[in-house]
């Protein structure tokens, strides 16, 4: 391993790993129990949180759209002659990590890559779905005799930059055209990149460690890819275009401090510095789950509509096929069959680590197991031990 860069390797299956959502009224507390596992939330508080899946079916949109991916993962693996299968499973919902693994084991697969729907680094993101896997491993006995390996965080891989950057062009476009069809050609938009709020304490920890206590501008590895990420994007889209990054979906605690502004707050502040419409790019997601629809759709929407401010929301990478393709580049840069040498990234900050240093992004709440780590063993097979532990 040379600069935290992995050997390319052989591997049996690919694991897609995401959130999962409820799937109806009666999973909606089941769900939101397993989200905030361990920190005894009672089930009425969790119901105060549940009113955008309520408002849904009880439904969220992130497994149908889990599923899709999945779909176009397969077609482009098939496409291109790369003979891996797919599965998938969640951190919150059905089909749950720990029975894939022992799926995946059971149908015969000693080693997984693992790809998130997460992209950037942060506890949640990135460090978590480390935890994850190697929770599982450990619980399910299946330690040392699975392997599972990560995939880097991809925030400024083109296959997930490029749509971006043509969505946040098309919408430009749009707010432009209805500004001038409203008689007010040439007036001042705005485009906002929102992407998920986190504890402070969590964004000043990400992508630092004891080894490398990386110092970025803005305190945090979150914060500087999500700004690197977006200064990109405006790049090729406009580079006169004035911008921002905002946040969304704050939860916990009032007292504890979480990234701002919120987007509420900063479209107000906008529109009273004479804003008269916004472009906003949902720069922190893969696709339109409920974060998407409720917190951008329909709060940021509605403040928008109070303000007077015209409103166009950019689409989510989703299954484009620059993002599809990307995926599975990302996945070459693992394999030997196929193999990608050249790493790409359209930030200076990038190409993100395959392996995290000890204590990266560490959220505080006690040490676990965490595969994709430099000294940690979990998640790793000794050579030899799959043909030994064989079928
Ligand atoms: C960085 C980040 C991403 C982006 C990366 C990624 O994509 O993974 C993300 C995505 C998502 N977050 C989601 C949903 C929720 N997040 C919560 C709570 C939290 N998120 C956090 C962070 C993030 N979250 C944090 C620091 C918390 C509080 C602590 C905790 O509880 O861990 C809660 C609890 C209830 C509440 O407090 O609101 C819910 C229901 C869904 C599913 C949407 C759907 O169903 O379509 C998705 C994709
Ligand atoms: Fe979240």
């Amino acid at each position: 391993m040379k600069n935290r860069v992995v050997e390319p390797a052989q591997y049996d299956a690919i694991l897609l790993a995401s959130f999962g959502g409820p799937e109806g009224q009666e999973d909606v507390i089941p769900f939101l129990r397993n989200v905030t596992r361990g920190r005894g939330i009672p089930d009425e508080r969790l119901e105060e949180v549940s009113h955008h899946y309520r408002a849904n079916g009880g439904i969220s949109p992130i497994n149908s759209q889990n599923r899709a991916l999945k779909a176009a993962l397969e077609a482009e693996l098939a496409a291109r002659g790369i003979d891996l299968p797919v599965l998938w499973g969640n951190r919150n919902w059905d089909p749950y990590i720990p029975a894939v693994l022992q799926e995946a084991y059971d149908a015969g697969h000693r080693r997984l890559l693992m790809l998130t729907t997460s992209v950037y680094s942060s506890y949640s993101s990135c460090r978590q779905y480390r935890e994850d896997i190697g929770i599982a491993l450990t619980e399910t006995g299946l330690d040392g005799k699975l392997a599972v390996d990560k995939v880097r965080q991809y925030f400024d891989h083109p296959g997930f930059v490029e749509p971006f950057i043509e969505g946040t062009a098309a919408s430009l476009v749009r707010v432009r055209a209805e500004l001038a069809a409203a008689g007010k050609a040439g007036a001042p938009v705005h485009v906002m990149f929102a992407t998920h709020s986190i504890p402070t304490r969590d964004a000043q920890a990400a992508g630092r460690s004891e080894l490398q206590p990386l110092v970025f501008e803005q305190d945090s590895a979150y914060v500087a890819q999500h700004l690197a990420n977006a200064e990109a994007i405006m790049a090729r889209v406009d580079p006169d275009q004035e911008w921002s990054l905002v946040y969304q979906s704050r939860s916990g605690a009032p007292h504890v401090p979480w990234l701002e502004p919120d987007i509420n707050d900063a479209l107000a502040e906008r529109a009273a510095a004479g804003v008269a419409g916004v472009v906003v790019v949902p720069l922190g997601f893969i696709s339109d789950h409920m974060e998407v629809l409720w917190d951008l759709d329909t709060e940021a929407k509605e403040s928008c509509a109070e303000l007077g401010l015209v409103f166009d929301r950019a689409p989510t990478p989703s299954t484009h096929q620059k993002f599809v393709a990307g995926l599975v580049d990302l996945i070459c840069e693992r394999t030997i069959e196929n193999h990608i040498e050249e790493r790409a990234a359209m930030t200076a900050l990038g190409p993100w680590f395959d392996v995290c240093n000890p204590g990266c992004c560490a959220n505080f709440r006690g040490e676990k197991p965490a595969i994709s780590e430099v000294g940690s063993t979990v998640g790793l097979v000794a050579p030899g031990a799959a043909a030994a532990g064989g079928l």
